[in-house]
């Protein structure tokens, strides 16, 4: 058995990092930036007042102070002439300030009388002004690569950037493979069980940026199995669930090895997950996980989505761990590194009572694994423990 890194790096050696393609700023939500964004403009690309009010020249604006307003300014209407000595004029938030004025007076402390406005007894202290490029000048950038956030889609429109250049999403192909499994909604015969895993890694995958397939249930059968990687075709990662153990049924690597998967290793030293299997597809990569549900999701994050963000150009390395103080004392560990489903509450973290992979509902329950390594003493309330947010 090989440890979690060691196989990480076996997955990292499978996939590279995918080539690039130009969409629409509005389809970029959650797309990988592949190449430098960088802005052909100035934001303000003016002086823009930041509020509503009356723009003067800073030597004079002194309380009691009277001002002639000799014109407006408003956004998208910029005043084309200079403001004077005792001249104002009358400003709203986003326009040009005209030349001549360099603060603007907010209409709450000031009095208008026709043309005439006099300040107030008690100014703020602040000009109100945005200087020209105060978000942004010409040449500043977004670097790549980065995952695109809603605000990086907000920024790169105010760049004036209509279209973005990203890594193409990973097509990811799901195949489940069991007798006793139908698909949700179907009627399950007395022995059979509803295929859960494929439905769970295509949430996740596609929550980070693959596009997931699933494909028809396998059976345990070579025909249908060999029937389910032929449907796979084209496909940047391939993944099969179950039929990764030992029992008499468990087909899913003799029939990868005839289809000429070349196996990069079998069975890391990790709970759940022991019974994983990766090799090359062809032009794929092809990963077995282990069939209990609560294994292959934690397979999903400890290796699935690494391998994910090394396809999206993100660059080839574990999840990234945080860490929590533990809420009460543990036992040692055993051989295994344990994932173990856990709820992190107050920075304090507490694994759940029962582990078991079979159990969803604790899966859910849960918001982190905490991460024990293999033959971890035991160890104390308040010892520090590093874990993988869910
Ligand atoms: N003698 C041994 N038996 C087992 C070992 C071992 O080392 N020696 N390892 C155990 C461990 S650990 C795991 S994990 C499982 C993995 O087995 P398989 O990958 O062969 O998975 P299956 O036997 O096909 O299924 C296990 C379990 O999960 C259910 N399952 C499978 N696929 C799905 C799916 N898509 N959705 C929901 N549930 C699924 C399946 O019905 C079984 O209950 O092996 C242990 N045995
Ligand atoms: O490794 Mo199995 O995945 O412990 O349940």
């Amino acid at each position: 058995m090989i440890t979690v890194d060691e196989a990480l790096d076996h997955l990292f050696s499978l996939v590279s990092p995918l080539e690039t393609e130009t969409v629409p700023l509005s389809e970029g939500m959650g797309r990988v930036l592949a190449a430098d964004a960088v802005a052909t403009r100035d934001q303000p690309p003016f002086s823009a007042s930041a509020m509503d009010g009356y723009a003067v020249a800073e030597a004079q604006a002194a309380p009691g102070a009277c001002f002639t307003v000799i014109g407006e300014a408003a956004a998208g209407h910029a005043f084309s002439g200079s403001v004077g000595a005792r001249q104002a004029v009358r400003i709203f938030t986003g326009a040009p300030v005209p030349d001549g004025a360099d603060r603007v007076i907010i209409q709450e402390d000031v009095t208008r009388d026709g043309d005439r406005i006099t300040l107030g007894e008690n100014l703020d202290n602040n000009k109100h002004i945005r200087p020209l490029g105060a978000d942004f000048k010409v040449g500043d950038k977004l670097s790549a690569p980065r995952r695109l956030s809603a605000s990086d889609i907000a920024l790169l429109a105010s760049m004036n950037i209509p279209n973005v250049t990203v890594t193409r999403q990973p097509d990811i192909a799901l195949i489940s493979t069991g007798d006793e499994l139908v698909m949700p909604g179907e009627t399950p015969g007395p022995d059979q069980i509803i295929a859960s895993n494929t439905f769970g890694l295509k949430a996740l995958l596609e929550a980070h940026g693959a596009r997931a397939r699933i494909l028809p249930i396998a059976r345990d059968t070579r025909a249908s199995l060999e029937a389910a990687f032929a449907l796979a075709e084209g496909a940047d990662l391939v993944v099969t669930i179950g039929g990764a153990s030992v029992g008499d049924h468990d087909l899913v690597g003799d029939v990868a090895a005839d289809l000429g998967v070349e196996r990069a290793f079998y069975k890391v030293k990790m709970r759940p997950g022991k019974p994983l299997m990766a090799g090359r597809f062809g032009e794929a990569a092809m990963v077995g996980l282990p069939g209990n549900p609560v294994s292959a999701m934690v397979c999903g994050h400890v290796f699935l989505l690494p391998m994910l963000r090394a396809m999206l150009g993100l660059g080839a390395r574990r999840s990234s761990r945080l860490t929590a103080r533990l809420a009460a004392d543990i036992g040692p560990n055993g051989p295994r590194e344990h994932y173990m489903r856990a709820i992190v509450k107050d920075g304090a973290i507490t694994p759940l009572p029962s582990q078991d992979s079979a159990l969803l509902t604790v899966l859910a329950e849960a918001n982190a694994l905490m991460i024990r390594p293999p033959d971890d003493p035991p160890r104390e309330a308040g010892s520090q423990i590093p874990y993988l947010p869910l």
